[in-house]
């Protein structure tokens, strides 16, 4: 298909951007993280508490393929996780136009503080955002289309370079 695909770390404005963009351009916003805390009548968290990581990423996967097959284009946010699993790789390209938000370590912390993410728990949450950012954004380098930098420009500048890029 040829969705509208933004990935990105933790806070890094996926949510935010696909529904401008999707409003901007028209088409339906799916939020991956929404479909399944509908479909599962929990909190991410409590996915994670309750079933484990695999459990969700297997959920997150079968999102996926079923929008592959969805033929109504659309603005799609992955979570921040699903393209670092191997499983998912094929199916991410298989989506469409893919638009990386790379951003720093310090905007995503600041963005991040308070936040409930199960893999941000506990102390130390600035050398976890370190750490996993550093892993991550080869992942999603490899993986854009269109990469832009969040976090230095105001967000209307942002939508604005990300409309003018896109196919
Ligand atoms: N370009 C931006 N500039 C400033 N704040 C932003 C920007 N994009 C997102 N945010 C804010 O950062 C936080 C995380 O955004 P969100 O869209 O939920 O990120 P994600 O879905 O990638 O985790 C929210 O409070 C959001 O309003
Ligand atoms: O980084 C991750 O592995 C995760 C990011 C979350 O999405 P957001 O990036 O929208 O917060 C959500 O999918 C889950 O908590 C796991
Ligand atoms: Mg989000």
């Amino acid at each position: 298909m040829n969705h509208i695909v933004v990935i990105g770390f933790m806070g890094s404005g996926k949510t935010r951007v696909g529904k401008r963009l999707s409003s901007d351009l028209g088409l339906t916003f799916v939020d991956v993280d929404k479909v399944i805390v509908r479909k599962m009548n929990m909190s991410v968290k409590e996915i994670f508490q309750r079933f484990g990581e695999p459990y969700y990423r297997a959920l997150e996967t079968m999102t996926v393929k079923a929008l592959i097959e969805d033929k109504e284009k659309k603005v799609i946010s992955l979570g921040a996780g699903l393209p670092v699993q191997e499983q998912n790789e094929k199916y991410i390209k298989q989506l469409g136009t893919v638009v990386y938000l790379k951003g720093s370590a310090e905007t995503f912390r600041k963005r991040l503080e308070g936040n409930n993410n199960p893999l941000l728990e506990g102390d130390n949450q600035e050398e976890k955002i370190k750490k996993l950012l550093k892993q991550r954004d080869p992942i999603y380098h490899k993986f854009a289309d269109i990469e832009v930098v969040t976090g230095v420009k105001p967000f209307e500048e942002l939508i604005k370079e990300i409309e003018s890029k896109l196919p």
